[in-house]
């Protein structure tokens, strides 16, 4: 056995439907001792331009298992109600059984619509998330929240629907474009603000060409930010909130009310997490703007997502779009109730609150300084 698929991390997922997530290097032949032997058929759903990275996890599945091959459109494009039914239609011809499961393999578009599925047929069957992308390894496989997106916004159809097994083989990070590696820091130094300010500390002070798929620190990044998640679902999966007034899951939608916004706007060529960054720095100007956060708090989102490359303004994320063209997308995010539009801010590193129906002339004043 070669020497990168001894040594692995096993970050265990508690409460009614429990889990482990898995971080290691060729991890591919865990996948049978997950899905066990009462499972017949498995689908598995892949991101098709990723056909050939996903050969290892085939050549896992196809001796126990009678496979299903479903190749997936990129990124936000699988997350739509077409792609979702004609999935549901594959499994049918397939006669896909309730002990039979779906794999999915690819970012977090891919794990998100094939969570959906897996959430929908028959009203639920089992899950393995193969997350190929930093963020979706960090985040999007991880908690059990699934969806996809509907002309109105942002994975505004889903449910919850946790997996049987994750399985995080940074290997697959070295075909990763920078670009989308840069995108999955953003969850990781929002993780850094919501939970873990050692997160902040190691991107402080790492230089960030360093973090590619071989560096102990990205391994490390990586697995400060799954127990971030972890720790978050374990105590509030439905996001029904946490004890003593504390926001619970809401904390993981840092800079998502925005964020989502841009996304939807730029017709989702603007990468998930290039906008999370943008709508945490906004988030944190909001904040700032209504007394909550220290000044030099404020400072420091920008200077840690600028450091490793993400945008800190709208217009620094390429996208053409002022406060009247985005609050509308910000109204139908999860966190509104009824007109009030709710945020998620800090008043410091690692101390959340809910700032409930700001006046849209603070929202304004807060926009601008992320213009
Ligand atoms: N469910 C959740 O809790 C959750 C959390 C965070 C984000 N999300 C969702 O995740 C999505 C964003 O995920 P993402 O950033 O992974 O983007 P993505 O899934 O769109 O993938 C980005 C691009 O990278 C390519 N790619 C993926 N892995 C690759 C690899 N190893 N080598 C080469 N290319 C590869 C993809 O094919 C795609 O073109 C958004 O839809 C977001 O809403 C969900
Ligand atoms: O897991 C969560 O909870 C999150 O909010 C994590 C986010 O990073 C993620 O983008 C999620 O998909 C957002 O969910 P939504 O409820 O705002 O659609
Ligand atoms: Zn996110």
């Amino acid at each position: 056995m070669a020497e990168s698929q001894q040594s692995h991390t096993e970050i265990h997922v508690g409460g009614a439907s429990p889990y482990d997530v898995v971080l290691g290097r060729g991890l591919a032949e865990r996948l049978p001792s997950i899905l066990g032997e009462r499972t017949e058929r498995v689908a598995l759903l892949y991101a098709a331009e990723l056909a050939e990275q996903a050969q290892p996890v085939l050549d896992a599945l196809v001796p126990h298992y009678d496979v299903l091959g479903l190749g997936l459109p990129e990124g936000e494009d699988a997350k739509t109600s077409a792609v979702a039914e004609g999935c549901w239609d594959a499994l049918g011809e397939k006669g896909f059984t309730r002990s039979d499961a779906i794999v999915t393999f690819g970012g977090g578009a891919t794990t998100d619509l094939g969570g959906f599925v897996a959430a929908t047929w028959l009203r639920g069957v089992r899950v393995v998330h193969v997350p190929t992308t930093l963020l979706a390894m960090v985040d999007a496989a991880v908690g059990g929240k699934t969806g996809i997106n509907t002309a109105a916004g942002k994975n505004l159809v889903g449910a919850f629907h946790e997996p049987a097994g994750v399985l995080c083989d940074l290997d697959l990070l070295r075909s990763l474009p920078r670009e989308e590696l840069v995108a999955g820091l953003g969850e990781v130094v929002k993780c850094g603000f919501i939970a873990d300010p050692e997160i902040l500390r190691f991107v402080e002070s790492t230089d960030p060409a360093s973090l590619t798929a071989e560096s102990p620190v990205l391994t490390e990044l990586v697995e400060r930010a799954v127990r971030v998640k972890v720790d978050v679902v374990v105590a509030d999966l439905k996001e029904t909130g946490g004890a003593d007034g504390h926001p619970g899951r809401e904390i993981l939608n840092y800079g998502h009310t925005l964020g989502h916004a841009v996304e939807k706007h730029s017709g989702y060529a603007i990468r998930h997490g290039e906008a999370v960054a943008v709508g945490c720095v906004y988030a944190a100007e909001l904040a700032r703007l209504a007394g909550l956060l220290p000044d030099e708090v404020a400072a420091r989102h920008r200077e840690a997502f600028a450091r490793v490359g993400l945008p800190v303004s709208v217009s620094g994320a390429g996208a053409e779009a002022g406060f009247d063209d985005l609050i509308g997308a910000m109204r139908v995010d999860k966190k509104a109730r009824g007109s009030q539009l709710r945020f998620l801010v800090l008043t410091g590193v690692a101390e959340p609150m809910i700032l409930a129906g700001p006046d849209e002339a603070l929202l304004r004043a807060a926009f601008e300084a992320v213009a």
